[in-house]
């Protein structure tokens, strides 16, 4: 079966959609917990290849195929560059065909995996690791195959809409993938539909959507790429808020209230009244950030631009002065080899750790140990050894809340004051992969858009169709 040339879309049907069993795999443990199953390490027994296997949940699932899964899949095997995870083959066990009572059941109800290529880490974990610092080569190297990645998403009309640090997936050659399409939207068909708001992890979640937006377009995945960036710079989340008012109001904290001189048409987005500063709040990233390389700082402020029509796109921030200055980018095979880490893994050492601190109290205190709340918990739920999962899993809806777990807390990155280390100066940037500054990328990577037109032209930003920053036509 034909697959298409990295970077341009696979049109044509894989093999073994559904077609082998999951016993064809070999579970070796688990590696993440999301809202929408879990992720386990396997090795395929007929090849030994190492996998991701995640596995769906199907508990609400009554009359089929679940629709999200439906959706990633769909997107999943048509998108095909290196910076996006790769889905292999989807796998199932499927359950008995009729209940106790001899009703038909849901045929999938055994179980549905998916099957990716195995990352090492997730940008999370790899960052959560005791004594982790990212020198400033490392966070140009990892920002540019994000904007890659995403830019290849963004001409597929995809909108990836849960841009966070655990859907980024890196390898130990220092590939980043993007991964989670699972709240992803293909708006190639309609793009003036209106849109569901409650999308984005709520740190990452851009403000329009956050006003009550219903028509956006890759601007949303810009907004949470800045503040991944920012993050990576500054070694903490820059707007930790705990429910939406809060949110809006860290934002507007550091980059201004809006209004209708700053962004055209923002008086109209549904909840802006009901959320626009009742006091006048100034812009001060300049101010906040001022440790910051100017270039930093340039390609900063436009990623967290508050008018979404204003906003940098993918294509203008790879291109943007920083990631071609020195010190460069490194080659990510340069990148130290870690031991694999997960968000997942972070969240249970953190546990750990806690669970150790809280027993040294009672001992030096005298107290008599305390049961445990996720034994208690999950005794009602699933025993077994993935027992820690189901009590430390946020409360329902958390995809569009807060991180999960440690990662949520401050101090995630253990960076330097000033976000800046200034290691790994003079690394360079050897693989060729990107071009020299400036200059086009080859085809290769990104490739053609949809019509065959080069990805590559003048600097733009989106084109702003809707008054609430919504994708208008060819937003590619
Ligand atoms: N291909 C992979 N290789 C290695 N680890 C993976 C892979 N895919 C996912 N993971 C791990 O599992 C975690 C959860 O995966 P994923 O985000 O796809 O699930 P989800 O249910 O959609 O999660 P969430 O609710 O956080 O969005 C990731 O953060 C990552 O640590």
């Amino acid at each position: 079966m034909a697959v298409a040339v990295e970077g341009q879309l696979n049109t044509h049907e894989l093999p073994s959609y559904g077609s082998r069993s999951v016993d064809c795999f070999e579970k070796i443990e688990q590696i993440g917990e999301g809202t929408y199953g879990q992720v386990y390490m396997a090795r395929d027994k007929s090849t030994g290849e190492i996998v991701a296997l995640k596995k769906l949940r199907m508990e609400n699932e009554r009359g089929g195929f679940p629709i999200t899964a439906i959706r990633e899949i769909k997107i999943l095997k048509k998108l095909n560059h290196e910076n996006i995870i790769k889905l292999k083959e989807v796998v199932i066990s499927p359950g008995p065909e009729k209940d106790e009572q001899g009703t038909p059941r849901n045929k999938y109800r055994g179980g549905i995996y998916l099957v990716f290529e195995y990352m090492d880490h997730d940008l999370m974990g790899l960052s959560n690791r005791p004594g982790m610092r990212f020198s400033i080569p490392q966070i140009k190297c990892y920002m540019k195959q994000l904007l890659t990645g995403l830019h290849y998403c963004h001409i597929y009309h995809v909108l990836h809409r849960d841009i966070k640090g655990s859907n980024l997936l890196i390898d130990n050659e220092g590939n980043l993938k993007l991964a989670d399409f699972g709240l992803a939207r293909s708006a190639a068909k309609d793009q003036n539909a209106n849109l569901t708001n409650h999308v984005i992890t709520l740190w990452y979640r851009p403000p329009e959507l956050l006003l009550g937006a219903t028509k956006y377009g890759p601007a949303v995945d810009m907004w949470s790429v800045g503040c991944i960036f920012a993050e990576l710079l500054h070694g903490k989340p820059i707007f930790p808020g705990k429910d939406v008012p809060e949110q809006l109001n860290k934002i507007f904290e550091l980059c201004g209230a809006p209004d209708e001189t700053n962004w055209p048409g923002v008086s109209k987005i549904p909840l802006y009244n009901k959320f626009k500063p009742i006091r006048p709040m100034k812009r001060r990233l300049k101010d906040v950030f001022r440790h910051f390389d100017p270039l930093a700082l340039e390609l900063l402020e436009s990623m967290l631009t508050l008018d979404p029509s204003q906003r940098i796109c993918a294509r203008d921030a790879i291109v943007a002065e920083y990631l071609w200055a020195d010190p460069k980018p490194c080659d990510p095979k340069s990148l130290p080899k870690y031991e694999s880490s997960h968000e997942f893994r972070a969240k249970k050492r953190c546990q750990q750790r806690r669970q150790q601190e809280e027993a040294a109290k009672r001992q030096r205190f005298q107290l008599p140990p305390i049961q445990q709340a996720g034994q208690a918990r999950t005794a009602q739920t699933r025993p077994g050894p993935n027992r820690f999962m189901h009590w430390s899993r946020p409360p329902v809806g958390h995809r569009h809340g807060m991180p999960r777990g440690p990662s949520s807390g401050p101090n995630r990155y253990t960076s330097n004051q000033g976000g800046y280390d200034g290691s790994g100066v003079g690394l360079g940037y050897g693989s060729g992969v990107y071009p020299p500054q400036g200059q086009a990328p080859p085809h290769g990577l990104l490739g053609r858009g949809p019509h065959g037109q080069s990805r590559w032209g003048p600097p733009s930003n989106y084109p702003q169709a809707g008054p609430h920053g919504g994708p208008g036509t060819g937003w590619s």
